[in-house]
């Protein structure tokens, strides 16, 4: 759902500041934020086709989407046989240059293009992700999916308004937690994009049944993650805490035209460095991938925004590792064609299994002017600053309502536990 927040340009200077401003990171609206709205109002136009027409309309929205809809034969993206990445994509030059685990060859994916991976081996080392596939038994796989495709006729697309469109997710989803307590927090006292959910569910049999599955699999992948990639040490603010899932959003692709535009999870109660386990089911889609590199790097190297595609078969278990939320933005592309499934047809479901960290609850994260928990987000975009965490006010998420122009830098212990002023203690 965070592919569909709007933000507008900041007017005003925040009221927070230490050494450096919010002049210097990047809460602009971006590329990024406008495609997903190109993407949701022309669902049938793939990524790059919309990325083309926006340049040609000077970044307008506007003009880009009445441009698109004079247009009759749009571009979708194909179908792709399976390969492995490590047949043919690296020279042996490049490969022998390897001088560690961390040292990975440099993939052939030029800005633009899409490099298509299948092999798990291949996703590890050149994602921040994992996979496994055949995750569950069958059996438990297929009555997830069944429990899953009842529950999805009731999901609604996430709709919001922008000018005079109403814009509506190119998906329906819902949000699953473990108790009505939750239940009733979730729709109560957090925010999302400034907002409120309002189909917040109580966690199914099977979700629930698979979720401790999920759990020790993933604290294994991290396990293993530290060791292959980053010499047996955890990732600064990385939690040193098993990853213990307590929510799960659930998307429902219904075709192959139903998609989610580029964007990277929101952090703000899963605090810096999350880890997030993904289980697909029914249709195979691909999933995306690209590093977000600071303006300049990325004119320095022309390979460094080349997108990869991850393809999810039914039953396989994708994890989102730590830092990937803030190096990487991540998509469902439309496809032009899919495999129908035997149990699902057109359709894919997905479970992002979500750790709701307590000292994240928004009882204790910074409040803004407008006396809403702040929506914690990290610099990606400018080199100044880059990687650093702010607070800033969710209301210039919402559009047609002015943001207070809060805006704090975070401050995070070595295991990402948020260090709080004492003011903000006796909350
Ligand atoms: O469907 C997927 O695999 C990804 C969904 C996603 O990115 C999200 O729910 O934030
Ligand atoms: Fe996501």
């Amino acid at each position: 759902m965070e592919a569909f927040v709007t933000r507008k340009k900041r007017k005003s200077t925040p009221e927070v500041r230490d050494d450096d401003g919010p002049e210097d990171v990047d809460i602009e609206e971006s590329t990024d934020v406008k495609l997903a709205m190109l993407s949701s109002l022309h669902p049938s136009f793939d990524q790059e086709t919309l990325l083309d027409f926006l340049l040609a309309h000077d970044g307008s929205v506007k003009a880009t989407s009445q441009s698109l809809r004079q247009s009759q034969s749009p571009k979708k993206s194909g179908v792709v046989a399976q390969t492995s990445l490590r047949s043919y994509a690296f020279t042996p030059a490049s490969a022998s240059q390897e001088s560690g685990p961390s040292k990975k060859p440099k993939l052939l994916s030029k800005k633009g293009a899409t490099m298509h991976l299948f092999d798990p081996q291949d996703i590890s080392e050149h994602t921040p992700c994992s996979t496994i596939h055949n995750f569950l038994p069958p059996e438990d796989a297929n009555s997830l999916l069944l429990e899953l495709l009842e529950e999805s006729k009731t999901f609604e697309k996430i709709t919001f308004k922008l000018f005079d469109n109403v814009i509506s997710s190119p998906h329906t989803s819902s949000f699953y937690v473990g108790t009505y307590d939750e239940l009733d927090q979730q729709k109560h006292e957090y925010v999302y994009n400034g907002a409120r959910l309002t189909d917040v569910r109580k966690i199914t049999p099977q979700l629930d049944k698979v979720k401790d599955r999920v759990r020790d699999a993933v604290n294994l992948e991290i396990e293993k993650r530290i060791l292959t990639h980053h010499s047996g040490q955890k990732v600064k603010y990385q939690s040193p805490c098993q990853w213990s899932p307590n929510a799960a959003f659930v998307n429902c692709y219904n075709g192959p035209q139903e998609s989610v535009g580029w964007h990277s999870d929101q952090l703000t109660y899963l605090g810096p460095r999350a880890v997030i386990g993904s289980l697909s089911l029914g249709v195979s889609r691909e999933f995306r991938v690209r590093r977000v590199l600071p303006k300049d790097d990325a004119a320095d190297d022309p390979d460094a925004e080349g997108q990869l595609a991850i393809h999810l078969p039914h039953n396989s278990l994708l994890i989102m590792h730590a830092g990937m939320q803030e190096e990487w933005k991540h998509s469902i592309a439309p496809a032009t064609a899919i495999d129908p499934h035997p149990i699902a047809g057109n359709r894919r479901i997905n479970i992002t299994y979500r750790d709701y960290r307590e000292e994240f609850h928004p009882k204790y994260t910074p409040r803004c002017g407008c006396d809403v928990p702040c929506v914690l987000r990290v610099v990606q975009k400018k080199k100044r600053n880059w990687g650093r965490y702010f607070w800033m006010c969710h209301a210039g998420n919402v559009p047609g309502k002015e943001s207070c122009t809060y805006f704090q830098w975070a401050e995070f212990d070595d295991d990402g536990s948020p260090i709080r002023k004492p003011a903000e203690q006796k909350k």
